[in-house]
């Protein structure tokens, strides 16, 4: 994925401008910075979530060949290759196993059991089959917190995405689901390619490949640095990401 000078705005105030990036396949992109200067817009503009707001959007986002922000974009088929995981779990008040069949339903998978391989395959690959297989058919919102965004992160897995988008998908979460859950997005690693959005600096030195450092400069969030993780937290070449990694500032 390429994003060349995106900017993006809300009515009249620009929130985010000049940001350019590539976002390469297989690998963990973390995205840090201070709250209020726009990497949550940033991420939802990849699969186009900002249609759901009055979000003004101007720039390129080129995926597989095709300009997100210009060509003609079927974004029910684009969420299924660019997938989504929020803040906070928000399993649907359905049992486990329907959570996960809704959407390969939607996405036209009519046979029951492909479907539920997909489902035992899937719930295998978040490590939560040994912990759910005997209650398949309880109420998702019965599971703890950590349980439900693993669920979550199956239901975004089992349409088979490209890429995963995960906006501070640990934050809400206990130490210890938070630990399990950051043990499962390690493991995607190579698999998917991943964009996670996160205030916790440790987290995004562990999983991260590469990194984004975002500032507010006027008001307008701006991407200072990008490149390599190591490099981003070891070496900044900005003396705003070296105060903000250091936590001199921020
Ligand atoms: N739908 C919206 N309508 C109007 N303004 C918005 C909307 N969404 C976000 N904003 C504004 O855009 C700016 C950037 O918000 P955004 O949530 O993208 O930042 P963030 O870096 O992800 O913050 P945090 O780390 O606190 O989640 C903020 O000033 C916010 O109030």
């Amino acid at each position: 994925m390429r994003v060349r000078d995106l900017e993006v705005g809300y009515g009249d105030k620009t929130v985010l401008s000049q940001v350019s990036l590539d976002i390469y396949k297989g690998c963990i992109t973390a995205l840090i910075g201070p709250s209020g200067c726009g990497k949550t817009s940033f991420l939802s503009t990849l699969n186009r979530l900002t249609d759901h707001s009055d979000a003004r959007l101007a720039g390129q986002i080129l995926f597989d060949g095709q300009d997100l922000l210009r060509d003609p974009v079927d974004t029910l088929g684009l969420r299924r290759r660019i997938g989504m995981i929020f803040q906070r779990p928000n399993p649907f008040p359905l049992s486990i196993r329907r959570n996960l069949e809704l959407p390969l339903k939607e996405h036209g998978i009519r046979d029951r059991q492909v479907r539920y391989r997909k489902i035992e395959k899937v719930l295998k690959d978040v490590g939560l089959w040994e912990e759910v297989s005997d209650r398949l058919d309880a109420s998702a919102l019965a599971l703890s917190g950590g349980q439900q965004q693993r669920l979550c992160i199956a239901r975004a897995l089992v349409l088979e995405p490209e890429v995963l988008l995960m906006d501070e998908p640990c934050s809400a979460l206990d130490p210890i689901s938070s630990g399990i859950v950051e043990e499962l997005i390690l493991r995607l690693r190579g698999r998917y390619t991943v964009v996670i959005v996160t205030h916790n600096l440790a987290q995004a030195r562990r999983v991260a490949n590469y990194a984004g450092f975002f500032w507010m400069t006027e008001r307008v969030g701006k991407l200072i640095e990008f490149g390599l993780c190591r490099h981003l937290f070891e070496a900044p070449r900005h003396a705003l990401t070296a105060a903000y990694v250091s936590g001199a500032r921020g």
